[in-house]
């Protein structure tokens, strides 16, 4: 596919300031002329108005909030979704004590390995188990094509063999499932829920080395990993969070524009720019992001609308952006919900830093995140 970004998405096509703001125009116009740089070209960044996502005040941040994108328009998206095939699947036992399931995709637009960690048993891939002419089992166990457990001495993917290990060969009407629907169609409430199973929970998170490994206090990224994290592993018959769920985890580094790129934003910001200028100063879109590729992913998860139309899931975000990208172009994901995100910084007892407020605050009045200051 030509003219596509490295990870994937709708090209994006430059164009001067066209939709932002008097004011941000001046104030850019302001910079770029004290700066002596040669004119800007850079995408506007103006999230749509998703109806059904306002501003959640911060005591209801576990709440969902219904969404209906039904009447947006879906711009700037893929006329067609990239091809994705989840090649290995491992489970990873966590320090908290819950497993999840890491999938490790490849695709048909950037050479960069996208991930999808998985919370709970519902969630298959069918890329990977779909079967493989002439492959054995060993090599379907390998790469995390199978059912149950992995155990020493096991040699078959299949329920088959779980079946026979389990109840001693009888036959039993006990179901095992080894097909990959997504949860909505296999409720996963315990007995002791009285409720149905809400929609799995999904999170895009672009990565930021800077917040997730090296303990960044400049941006909520490395935190609002931890808290998807936490919300996928609540147990089942806790609502709201029932049906397990995904974060879908993008190479997608500094909204897009990479780490060196990101770096030299964060001397900018010392320097007195915000996060949005930053970017713009150094000559790219404010955000360089896009979200095909965790269409594709979800999708392949079982994620998809289904062909009742009536699956969807629940999306743990502040962007108003990301609501309708994810649905892809064809609406092949159906957002039900959206789930805020409150900043650690702003809860009883959270620690801020100087730089995570502006940046917070950046989020709100330039990408119109749906956060309240209030
Ligand atoms: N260019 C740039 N990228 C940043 C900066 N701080 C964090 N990032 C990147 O921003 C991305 C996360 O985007 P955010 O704007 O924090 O959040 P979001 O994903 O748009 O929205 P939520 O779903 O609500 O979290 C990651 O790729 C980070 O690496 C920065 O100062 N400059």
């Amino acid at each position: 596919m030509p003219d596509l970004p490295a990870h994937a998405s709708p090209a994006s096509v430059p164009q001067r300031w066209s939709n932002s703001s008097h004011s941000e125009q001046q104030l850019l116009d302001f910079r770029l002329n004290h700066h002596d740089h040669p004119p800007l070209l850079s995408p506007a960044f103006t999230p749509p108005a998703t109806p059904g996502t306002g501003t959640p005040a911060i005591e209801r941040d576990a709440h969902s909030i219904p969404v209906d994108t039904s009447s947006e328009p879906a711009s700037n998206l893929l006329e067609s979704l990239p091809e994705v095939n989840c090649v290995v699947r491992a489970r990873i036992p966590t320090t908290t004590g819950q497993e999840m399931f890491l999938h490790l995709y490849q695709n048909n637009v950037d050479n960069k390995e996208h991930l999808a960690i998985v919370f709970g048993n519902q969630i298959r891939s069918r890329s990977l188990d779909a079967p493989r002419e002439g492959e054995t089992e060993m090599a379907r166990m390998i790469r995390g094509a199978y059912t149950g457990r992995l155990y020493p001495g096991r040699s078959h993917s299949r329920v088959e063999q779980l079946k026979h290990d389990t109840l001693g060969g009888s036959n039993s009407s006990t179901s095992i499932s080894s097909t990959s629907r997504a949860p909505s169609a296999s409720p996963t409430a315990s007995p002791l829920s009285p409720q149905e199973p809400k929609a799995p929970l999904v999170r895009i998170h672009s990565e930021c080395y800077t917040g997730e490994t090296v303990w960044s206090a400049r941006c909520d990224c490395g935190e609002q990993l931890d808290e998807a994290a936490r919300l996928m592993s609540l147990p089942s018959n806790l609502p709201p969070y029932s049906s397990g769920g995904v974060i879908i985890y993008l190479r997608q580094e500094g909204r897009g524009i990479g780490l060196s790129e990101k770096l030299k934003a964060y001397n900018l910001q010392d320097l007195g720019s915000d996060t949005f200028e930053a970017n713009v100063l150094l000559r790219h879109p404010a955000d360089a992001r896009s979200y095909g590729l965790a269409t594709s992913m979800l999708v392949d998860l079982g994620l998809g609308r289904g062909e009742d139309g009536q699956s969807g899931i629940r999306l743990l975000t502040n962007n108003p952006d990301k609501i309708r990208a994810v649905e892809g172009p064809g609406r092949e994901v159906v957002v039900k919900e959206r789930v805020a995100m409150i900043p650690l910084a702003w809860k009883k007892g959270g620690r801020g830093s100087e730089e995570v407020e502006k940046y917070l605050s950046t989020k709100i009045e330039k990408f119109k995140h749906m956060l309240s200051t209030g």
